[in-house]
């Protein structure tokens, strides 16, 4: 059963996302790159407002921001992110830097958080990568797209490579996710994959991703993904 992944970039975006249904809340600000970070005052106000909710409550993720591979720097964005309250960290395995060098480096904050790497289609996803993240102690694995004007996941990565990376990153424990620019037209063909979640914002705003956050598409996205469940 495939969930739904709703990026939201203010509080009432995330009251929102969760009155439509969504699985995971995904604070994200869209403004700032495809894993732009929130204020992490917000980001407390936000995690207060999410154990209000209380059980039976989509979980919440939260990105700490496009940053270049550096370990201390990424290391320090993941740990302040993470004592927010927020329980799902999701960090961008950019091409620059050493990726493998940040994997060790929050090794230690990945027995306390649960960490998700964020691949990008548009960059290349190294399966070694994937693996190293999952020995390091990662939570889970999804596949994004960097640059948001360059076309979306499918546009860079076929169907069956899609399923290849779900069944593997599952393989080694890890949480699965899908997204980069998806529609509603791509859910019956990515849910078939068997990710965890399938992540959208572009689709849920009227005027692209910076838009403002439509209650009724992401109804729509979420009565989608509940066809493919019944199906
Ligand atoms: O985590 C999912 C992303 O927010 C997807 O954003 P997008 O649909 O605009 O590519």
């Amino acid at each position: 059963m495939t969930g739904f992944l709703a990026s939201v970039a203010t509080l009432d975006e995330m009251a929102l996302a969760r009155t439509a249904g969504a699985d995971i809340v995904d604070l994200k600000n869209p403004a700032e790159g495809a894993l732009g970070a929130w204020a992490l005052d917000d980001l407390r106000d936000a995690a207060a407002l999410w154990r209000g909710w209380g059980d039976g409550a989509p979980s919440l993720s939260a990105t700490i921001g496009d940053r270049p591979m550096i370990p201390d720097a990424v290391r320090a964005a993941a740990e302040a992110v993470a004592e927010t309250g927020a329980p799902l960290v999701k960090l961008g395995v950019f091409r620059d830097g050493d990726a493998g060098a940040c994997f060790e480096a929050l090794r230690p904050l990945s027995r306390r958080a649960k960490l998700i790497a964020v691949f990008f289609a548009d960059q290349g996803v190294d399966p070694a990568l994937v693996e190293h993240a999952a020995r390091a102690g990662f939570h889970g694995a999804m596949i994004d797209t960097a640059d948001k004007t360059a076309g979306g996941l499918r546009s860079h990565i076929h169907t069956p490579a899609l399923g290849r990376f779900v069944r593997e990153a599952r393989a080694l424990g890890l949480l699965t996710g899908l997204a980069g620019s998806l529609r509603r037209t791509d859910v019956e063909e990515l849910a078939a994959l068997g990710p965890d979640y399938l992540g959208f914002r572009g689709a849920l705003c009227d005027g692209g991703r910076t838009g403002a956050f439509s209650v009724e598409a992401a109804r729509s996205l979420r009565a989608a993904l509940d066809a493919q469940r019944a199906a």
